[in-house]
């Protein structure tokens, strides 16, 4: 589920955003050779490098993208965090707070919503553990012909708070089986629901196939920064949602999950549908 959320009185500092913008154009325009110094590590998540790679002989979206994990804060790999620009650092340890702050509010507001205590709610994403990932889409003359980011759920993310960082569109949701385009509302983030949250809310929140396309004449940037899960935690649905009705989907450790998710080949049931309790 997509929902525009406008951060009335919750705003994020419209400077930050046009310095994060500005910061993360910079170094995806960097020479490839300097961004190779981060590139991602063989079996690892972390860096400058392509999104879902599974397989050397699949067919690769049409996207770079550079992925750090940005809480809790001892988890940090600066190895990974970009030096240039030189303001990128700072510029993203700062948004990661704001995205924490935003995410908090959002998650006190669904607690109310699905009638659950907020401390049972906040108790599964303990430390609000973070990932940050920019996207990076080259324009591409035959654009009809790659796909950008490939559909897909956010699988190991609870809420993705998506930022459109520049202004060219691309991003398509899965609805009633077509693909519907959204339209980022200006000084908004595009909040999505992830696999982990319809597990946790025992399907009240729908996690939604998405993907992103590619424009003929302009590249595209968006950021997405991902509310994960208590790492140590289980997954399944929350004792407060069930109130004793029938669960949709068995429990699982996050760690297992976690494992499951980055091993597994792209196509085939997600870790979603196996969990899933007929
Ligand atoms: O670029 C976009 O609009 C979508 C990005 C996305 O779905 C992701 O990073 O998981
Ligand atoms: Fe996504």
């Amino acid at each position: 589920m997509f929902f525009p959320v406008k951060l009335i009185n919750h705003q994020v500092p419209d400077d930050l955003i046009e310095q994060l913008k500005s910061d993360m154009a910079d170094y995806f325009n960097l020479p490839l050779e300097e961004k190779k110094e981060f590139a991602q590590l063989p079996d690892g998540l972390q860096g400058y490098g392509q999104a879902f790679v599974v397989s050397e002989d699949q067919k690769l979206d049409w996207a770079d993208m550079h992925f750090v994990v940005t809480r809790p804060v001892h988890q940090r790999n600066m190895r990974f965090w970009p030096t240039r620009p030189p303001s990128f650092r700072g510029t993203l340890e700062r948004y990661s707070v704001e995205a924490k702050r935003v995410a908090s509010i959002l998650l006190a507001v669904m607690a109310e919503s699905l009638e659950v205590a907020e401390e049972e709610l906040m108790e599964a994403f303990e430390g609000m553990p973070q990932g940050i990932r920019m996207n990076y889409y080259p324009p591409c003359r035959e654009s009809g012909k790659v796909v950008g980011l490939s559909p897909h759920t956010d699988g190991v993310s609870s809420l993705t708070l998506l930022l459109q960082a520049n202004d060219v569109n691309g991003l398509q949701v899965k609805h009633e089986g077509l693909w519907v385009p959204v339209e980022p509302l200006p000084g908004a983030f595009i909040v999505n629901a992830g696999d982990i949250l319809e597990i946790l809310t025992n399907g009240k929140y729908k996690s939604g196939e998405h993907r992103a396309m590619i424009n003929p004449n302009k590249e595209r940037l968006s950021i997405a920064t991902f509310l994960f899960a208590k790492d140590d935690g289980q997954i399944g649905p929350l004792p407060g949602i069930m109130k004793g009705g029938k669960e949709n989907f068995i429990t699982w450790s996050y760690k297992e999950y976690q494992k499951s998710f980055y091993t597994s080949k792209l196509d085939g049931p997600s870790i979603l549908e196996k969990m899933k309790i007929n």
